[in-house]
């Protein structure tokens, strides 16, 4: 029987491994952590993170096949395959802080592996991390293995938050890449082996080490650049009245181009597209290459601008203040079906309205109070390392401005203007008459979504801002907004 430990029971790791346990019966699969709340929770009827579809696979297989536990050295020292999917986040100080890969997690997981094996294993890199970081970690491994042999794997995760099982289930590929010795093709065949009991073969892409790793950073980078586009768009549609839909819509329907990934918004959230673009900036710079740096550099600060300027339509449309004004926050997840805040627009639209003195009542159906203070305190590129491991953050001075309430309509009730964070399908059909009418007046929507109908709204009383929409009388007239 083949074991399989997973390093890391996080996003990835925990959905990843589950479905290798649901679609290879015959594979015993540890997933290991060193947070002992987050094994309890894989462990427990309400697992760690939301995700439609996890809970029925775990349930099938948990206790069969597939175990969580925090014995991480036990289970790397049974283990055939060791896959490491732990966190990388931004450095936060030090050489290159603010856009270099934090390998810290990384590197010590792989120490560990060196100081606990007593047999050949093959190491898989799930966790997104820099090109030549395999080698970095060969280094590790074999300066301390006492003469056993590891065959290090890139295996880059692509599933997305929301859609990970689905993602899983009928992936667009799986890339492995290896090392071109007779090993490493072997190591390669092994793992492709477990792949190839539910993804048809044609889609298992086999690459030498460098190519699968960069690949991952250049497919996150691709997919972000993209919606940089569209937003940069949208302002330009804006000031001139094209409507961003229509836009997407016919540029999209070429089909070298295609549709996806072309909805204006706010701006991309989540814990990778950021990290990693710095990532790949950072390592531009590091190898001579300043105008490609620049070039992904972009992407993020249209990123940037795009959430700023949200926060000035706010601000400049309710009479150029918020100050004491309350303002409905609806939504803080990333993304709809997902609970993870990792970089949320709403972090910094709310952080923005804060500075403005807002007082902010926050709704999301997945994501709690705590965890929403604990965001609004956080620094930047603190969100990313795991609770336990970070230094503890100052209290927040603006949790006073700050609630966090059941519903939609408490949300909403006495507020000036209500702002659209998350697309979560439960907005587009709330009773916007009854919380117009409990809105004070005039009563503002910005839907940093384009979830909402407009013109409904507007024929109840509402002011209305749509990302890339033709704008509404009174928004004209405003100062800029950029
Ligand atoms: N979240 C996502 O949708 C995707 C993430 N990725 C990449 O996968 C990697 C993991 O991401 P997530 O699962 O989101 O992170 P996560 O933060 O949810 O999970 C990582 C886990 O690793 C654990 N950990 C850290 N050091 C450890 C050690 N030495 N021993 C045992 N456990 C340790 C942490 O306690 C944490 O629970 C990152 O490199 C990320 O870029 C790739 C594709 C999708
Ligand atoms: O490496 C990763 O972590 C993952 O990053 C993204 O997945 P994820 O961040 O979970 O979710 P996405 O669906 O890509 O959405 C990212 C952000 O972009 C925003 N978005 C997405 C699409 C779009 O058209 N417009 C738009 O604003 C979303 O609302 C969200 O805030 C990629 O889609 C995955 O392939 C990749 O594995």
């Amino acid at each position: 029987m083949v074991k399989i430990c997973c390093i890391g029971a996080g996003y990835v790791g925990g959905p990843t491994m589950a479905v290798i346990a649901l679609k290879c019966p015959s594979v015993q699969v540890a997933v290991v952590d060193i947070a002992q709340k987050r094994i309890e929770a894989w462990n427990s009827d309400k697992l760690p993170i939301y995700e439609p579809g996890l809970d029925d696979v775990v349930k099938q297989c948990r206790g069969k096949n597939l175990f969580f536990s925090t014995e991480v050295e036990k289970h790397v020292a049974e283990a055939d395959i060791v896959f490491v999917s732990v966190n990388t986040p931004t450095k936060t100080t030090g050489l290159g802080a603010g856009k270099a890969a934090d390998l810290t997690y990384w590197e010590s997981a792989a120490r560990m592996i060196a100081d606990v094996s007593k047999s050949s294993k093959i190491v898989v890199e799930k966790s997104t991390v820099p090109v030549k970081t395999a080698e970095a970690i060969e280094k590790i491994l074999t300066h301390n293995s006492k003469g056993i042999k590891f065959q290090i794997l890139s295996n880059p995760e692509f599933l997305a938050e929301g859609t990970a099982i689905q993602d899983l289930f009928n992936p667009d590929r799986v890339l492995i890449g290896g090392r071109e010795t007779p090993e490493g093709q072997d190591a390669i065949k092994a793992l492709k082996d477990v792949y190839a009991q539910w993804v048809p073969e044609d889609r298992i892409l086999t690459t030498n080490l460098w190519s699968a790793e960069l690949s991952k950073l250049a497919a996150n980078a691709f997919l972000a650049q993209r919606i940089s586009s569209v937003n940069a768009m949208s302002a330009l549609c804006e000031a001139t009245g094209a409507n961003v839909i229509e836009v997407s819509y016919a540029v999209g329907k070429d089909t070298r181009i295609g549709p996806k990934f072309l909805n204006a918004s706010v701006g991309f959230g989540g814990s990778c597209f950021q990290k990693d673009i710095l990532n790949l900036v950072y390592i531009c710079e590091c190898n001579g290459l300043p105008e490609v740096a620049e070039y992904w550099k972009q992407v993020i600060k249209i990123n940037d601008y795009q959430k700023n300027r949200f926060v000035n339509r706010v601000v400049a449309s309710m009479f150029n203040t918020v100050a004491k004004k309350k303002i409905a926050i609806l939504g803080f997840a990333f993304k709809k079906d997902t609970g993870d805040t990792r970089e949320t627009p709403a972090i910094d639209v709310c952080k923005g309205l804060l500075g403005d003195k807002a007082e902010l009542s926050i709704y999301d159906p997945q994501v709690t109070e705590d965890q929403i203070h604990k965001d609004l305190a956080l620094s930047k590129f603190d969100w990313d390392h795991p609770l336990h491991l970070q230094p503890m953050s100052a209290s927040s001075s603006t949790e006073k401005q700050v609630t966090v309430v059941g519903d939609a309509y408490e949300a909403a009730k006495g507020a000036h203007g209500l702002c659209i964070m998350t697309e979560w399908d439960e907005f587009k059909t709330l009773d916007y008459k009854k919380i117009f009418d409990n809105m004070q007046k005039p009563a503002f929507i910005f839907d940093g979504r384009n979830v909402v109908n407009a013109d409904e709204l507007r024929e109840i009383g509402f002011i209305v801002f749509s990302i890339g929409k033709p704008l509404d009388a009174w928004l004209k007239d405003m100062p800029a907004v950029a």
